[in-house]
């Protein structure tokens, strides 16, 4: 058998103790398919004592992990630290720069440092893989750079935060809390070492941006995406939704119009991250706990829809051994499918031109001619709503706000923008209106 392909692992949390277990376990199933033998002959972390379950007599340890990049003895670095700087970053920047191999399943840092790092591999002819970094273990970026490399890809969209999925279909089922289901996804391993990275949105924006790159050959640009998170959301919502036939899922949606670029000029790249109403029978409404699935709409291969763990300590590692195979094969396209210097300039779609329809929901004062002043607002901005549901909650006691909601009739995003605004001072609202779009 060839020589082996030798690693340094930097990080020994979830993932990375996740990767050291897989290749205890499947390691000579691997070596037979990657035709050479992965081996892990260094490691770093930042508490060497620390009782992980796993042994590490075997390896080199390292306290500074940037010293990685000037080992001889080390072919490629895997980076399971995490942050979008600081140490996961030079350690990145200094293995590329020397030569080696880079797979991370750092979605913050490729997100935000994604095109330098993609210009520095191709410079010294360096893989950079970070299949863990989106949807966890679910194939997507293989998926899609190289099983739909064919197709023009016409929007791409999908569950990609698995502990924000997991709150969400935790509370349907179950009714519980909001904190307590949070705290069990954190002890599950699926929530960033900041979960306010989850329930914000912005780690779900991190994996858009990556896979809308990929899908429409665009610059990365994660800065423009439109990001809302699901800290609003009430039980209420998810049983108005239920009432009328929807889940709320957090949804990554993409599309990009290239019509400005054919004609000289830009693409225009819509990229948005926010909850949505999807419908009960929508193949992503069965689509629970931490669970990811991402959908692809190409030109001649149709709906393709990828499902699977999108967290997870097995799931995860298992895309990052995936890539380390691929290194080990030689298959190594380039990082964002394009070389980094053709992927095309954009710029952000504007949101307002969309149509869609919304569900808006109120917590309002309990009073007569509330809810006309809703409504004259609305139709003051031309909005049509479909139907209006004020119900009561079992959350409400006397004096209390009253949560009422409605459905839009199919129309632009700027109506209900306008709507909101002429509601903006009104007394009568107890918190700012909750706009959830519905998944057509
Ligand atoms: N947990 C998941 O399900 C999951 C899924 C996909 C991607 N990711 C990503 O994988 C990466 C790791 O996530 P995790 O859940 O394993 O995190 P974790 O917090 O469990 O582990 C992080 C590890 O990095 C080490 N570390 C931190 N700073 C260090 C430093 N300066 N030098 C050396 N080691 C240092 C810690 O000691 C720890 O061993 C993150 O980028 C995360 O976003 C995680
Ligand atoms: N915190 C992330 C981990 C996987 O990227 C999630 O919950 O999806
Ligand atoms: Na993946």
């Amino acid at each position: 058998m060839a020589e082996p392909l030798r690693i340094a692992l930097a990080g020994l949390g979830t993932v990375g103790a996740g990767v050291i277990r897989l290749l205890a376990e499947n390691g000579e199933l691997i070596a037979r398919r990657a035709g050479r033998p992965i081996e892990v002959v260094a490691v770093s972390a930042r508490d060497r004592g620390k009782d992980r379950g796993i042994a590490l007599a075997g390896y080199d340890w390292h306290d500074d992990m940037t010293a990685f990049a000037a080992l001889d003895a080390v072919d490629v670095v895997v980076e399971l630290v995490g942050g979008s700087d600081g140490p996961a970053l030079t350690l990145a920047r200094k293995t590329l720069a020397a030569g080696k191999g880079l797979v991370t399943a750092n979605k913050a840092m490729i997100a935000h440092h994604g095109m330098e790092l993609a210009a520095l591999a191709e410079a010294n002819g360096a893989p950079l893989r970070y299949e863990a970094a989106v949807a966890g273990g679910i194939p997507a970026i293989k998926g899609l750079a190289e099983g739909a490399a064919a197709n023009r890809i016409e929007r791409i969209y999908g569950i990609l935060n698995g502990t924000c999925n997991f709150i969400l279909s935790e509370m349907a089922a179950t009714g519980r809390d909001f904190a307590d289901v949070l705290a069990e996804a954190q002890a599950l391993g699926f929530a960033e070492a900041d979960p306010g990275f989850d329930i914000e949105g912005t780690d779900a924006a991190h994996k858009l941006a990556i896979l809308a790159a990929i899908a429409f050959g665009t610059a990365l640009d994660f800065a423009s995406v439109d990001v809302t998170g699901i800290a609003r959301i009430r039980a209420g919502d998810i049983a108005q939704a239920r009432a009328l036939g929807y889940v709320i899922r957090l949804i990554g949606i993409a599309d990009c119009d290239l019509a400005g670029q054919e004609a000289g000029g830009e693409a225009q790249l819509f990229q948005r991250v926010a909850p949505y109403l999807v419908p009960v029978d929508h193949p992503l409404a069965g689509v629970t706990g931490a669970t990811n699935a991402v959908v692809a709409e190409g030109n001649f291969v149709g709906r393709l829809l990828f499902q699977g763990a999108g967290a997870g300590d097995g799931p995860t590692a298992s895309a990052v051994v995936a890539d380390l195979v691929d290194i080990a094969r030689g298959n190594t396209p380039p990082p964002f499918s394009l070389p980094a210097a053709l992927l095309a300039a954009s710029v952000p779609a504007d949101p307002g031109h969309r149509r869609s329809r919304a569900y808006v929901r109120f917590m309002v004062a309990d009073r007569p001619g509330v809810l006309a002043e809703i409504t004259a607002a609305m139709r003051d901005a031309g909005v049509s709503i479909e139907s209006f549901i004020q119900q009561g909650h079992p959350d409400e006691e006397d004096g209390q706000p009253v949560l009422v909601s409605m459905v839009t009739h199919d129309g632009p995003e700027a109506g209900v923008a306008r709507a909101l605004a002429l509601l903006e001072q009104s007394p009568s609202l107890a918190e700012a209106p909750l706009v959830m779009r519905l998944l057509g």
